[in-house]
């Protein structure tokens, strides 16, 4: 049986993590180090193998059942579990800290398994009732029926973890100079997205209990999120509890008429390619006047077929808040939801969202932050990291801006901001937000970061201040190289993966000896920010100086 975690686990601040209790750390951090820039999946956890030639039983074997006890919670929210005796790694989806379980081995790497879990013994520590109906099953929330505050706690734990052993941090370094900052807790932990996109599905996906009782293999539309593993089965969703209230209005009116036999709509089907319905995309925004609600709503279709949508486009832009109704129109067989063509249907082409007193304009397509209140409480934490003067004298770095925002709401105490994004769309929407917003000493580039060479840098002054705002796979060896040659004085990190951002802060500070780089910068503080309760997501803001 796997031991019981010490209750000293659940405090705050851990004070000793060692190696020998967390292994697959330790190949983790061997595994990012290889290469800067790595694949979306490489945060998943690789195991260390014990010392020495294992045992054939040190392996649990496929099928096998397991008693297990969850210790914490690891990459993508999944429980991590050691097997009694050996004390092999397992992980678990949707097993929670302190909960005792029977699992079944689905997947054996070299070195860890992967088990579903069969039944639960006893409940796990801090158990809460999960309010929406569909939380078992949705691959949205994993940790609704863990409490807020342990939710907190697993995350902080995590990034405290990764910063230890794959920045190579030292615990006392992170206590003694206050570096760690208690993580940032969402005042709202519910309809806090502004953004949702469902899935239309010819294939409901049902849990077993229910699917015993409907075996005639017929089709069963569906209109919700897909199944966890699943990309052609869709859960039915009536209403999530994520997305703003009159965002469940509008999902609530379509699903009550949208498999109406007399409209003649079909969901597309994923492997017949045949089918009209695709996506439904529903955006909440606010009016810059009024401050209220106001709501997108995109359809993507397979075809432009306005007469089919014409039912369901009057039925919801009856709804007050529906300003905008969509229609992009994808007729690749890929399954994403920005279309070729995109056509509007009802009222405008673009809704507002205000951020940091600046207003933005959105289209279906653009990128923003997906929780406008908790984007609020991180630019101000990173307005705070960067510490600009206010005199209008130093230049801001962007890099990875995306629409500009970061960028924007800085704009005003710097002398000049210098934007970089790869995605040409999101370049045009910062230049359109700078405008909007009267904004005239912020210049924004299309460019791969990835793909820099010796001349970036040459049309832009040194500046006083970079942001980073990678996305998953962290920052390219390319661009480390070129900060590490840039030595601005400071470097505001931020990171929606604190896997790929230990390394890279380990990267700055400590350097890379293979590649002879010799790293030049301290790292002053790091705060987690829950931008996402109930989902394992867990962004970071950090402050580098220059030694
Ligand atoms: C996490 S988002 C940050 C967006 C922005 N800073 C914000 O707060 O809204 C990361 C951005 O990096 C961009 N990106 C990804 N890979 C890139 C690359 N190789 N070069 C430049 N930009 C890239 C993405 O398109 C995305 O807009």
């Amino acid at each position: 049986m796997a031991t019981m975690p010490s209750h000293g686990l659940r405090l705050r601040h851990l004070t000793t993590t060692t190696t020998t209790t967390r292994p697959f750390l330790r190949t983790l951090c061997s595994s990012l180090s290889t290469q800067a820039s790595l694949p979306e999946d490489s945060a998943q956890v690789q195991v260390q193998q014990q010392p020495g030639k294992p045992n054939k039983s040190y392996f649990p074997k496929r099928g096998q059942t397991l008693e297990l006890v969850c210790e914490s919670l690891g990459f993508k929210g999944k429980g991590l579990c050691k097997v009694a005796d050996t004390g092999f790694v397992v992980m678990c989806d949707r097993a929670l800290p302190g909960e005792r379980f029977i699992g079944r081995v689905t997947r054996k790497k070299d070195n860890y398994a992967e088990v579903t879990k069969v039944k639960t013994i006893s409940p796990h520590w801090d158990f809460v009732d999960a309010p929406c109906e569909y939380a078992s099953y949705c691959g949205g929330c994993k940790t609704q029926n863990l409490s807020y505050e342990a939710q907190l706690r697993a995350k902080e734990q995590q990034v405290r973890e990764l910063v230890m052993h794959v920045g190579k941090f030292s615990c006392e370094e992170l206590e003694s100079l206050n570096i760690m900052k208690p993580i940032v807790p969402c005042d709202i932990q519910f309809h806090y997205r502004n953004k949702m996109e469902f899935s239309f599905g010819t294939q409901e996906w049902l849990p077993k209990e229910l699917l015993l009782e409907k075996q005639d293999g017929s089709e069963s539309y569906a209109l919700g999120l897909h199944a966890p593993g699943f990309f052609d089965k869709v859960l039915n969703v009536n209403k999530c509890l994520l997305q703003s209230e009159p965002a469940n209005m509008v999902l609530a009116a379509i699903q009550d008429c949208w498999r109406d036999p007399q409209l003649g709509i079909s969901a597309y089907n994923v492997h017949s390619h045949a089918g009209f319905l695709k996506h439904l995309m529903l955006r909440t925004g606010r009016d810059v006047k009024t401050g209220l609600p106001e709501l997108m709503v995109n359809f993507v279709t397979s075809s432009y077929k306005p007469e089919l949508l014409k039912p369901l486009v009057e039925k919801i832009s009856s709804i007050p808040e529906v300003v905008s109704v969509m229609n992009n129109v994808n007729s690749s067989i890929g399954n994403t939801s920005v279309g070729e063509e995109e056509y509007t249907l009802y009222g405008k082409s673009t809704i507002t969202e205000m951020l940091r007193g600046l207003t933005f304009q959105i289209s279906a397509n653009s990128f923003f932050q997906t929780n406008t209140h908790q984007a609020e409480v991180l630019y101000k934490l990173i307005e705070e990291c960067v510490g600009l003067r206010g005199d209008g004298s130093e230049i801001v770095l962007d890099l990875f801006c995306g629409t500009g925002t970061i960028g924007l709401t800085l704009a005003r105490k710097a002398r000049q901001v210098y934007g970089y994004e790869v995605v040409t769309q999101a370049i045009a929407d910062a230049c359109l937000n700078a405008k909007l917003n009267n904004i005239y000493n912020a210049t924004f580039v299309q460019g791969d970061l990835n793909k820099i060479d010796e001349s970036f840098g040459n049309n832009f002054p040194k500046p006083d201040v970079v942001i980073s705002d990678p996305n998953r796979p962290g920052m390219h060896m390319k661009l480390i190289k070129f900060l590490l040659k840039l030595k601005a004085p400071r470097i505001v990190y931020v990171s929606c993966n604190p896997a790929t951002c230990a390394r890279d802060l380990d990267y700055l500070c400590h350097g890379v000896i293979d590649k002879n780089l010799e790293g030049c910068y301290k790292l002053k503080s790091l705060q987690a920010v829950d931008m996402f309760p109930h989902t394992p997501h867990i962004e970071c803001v950090c402050l580098l100086e220059l030694c």
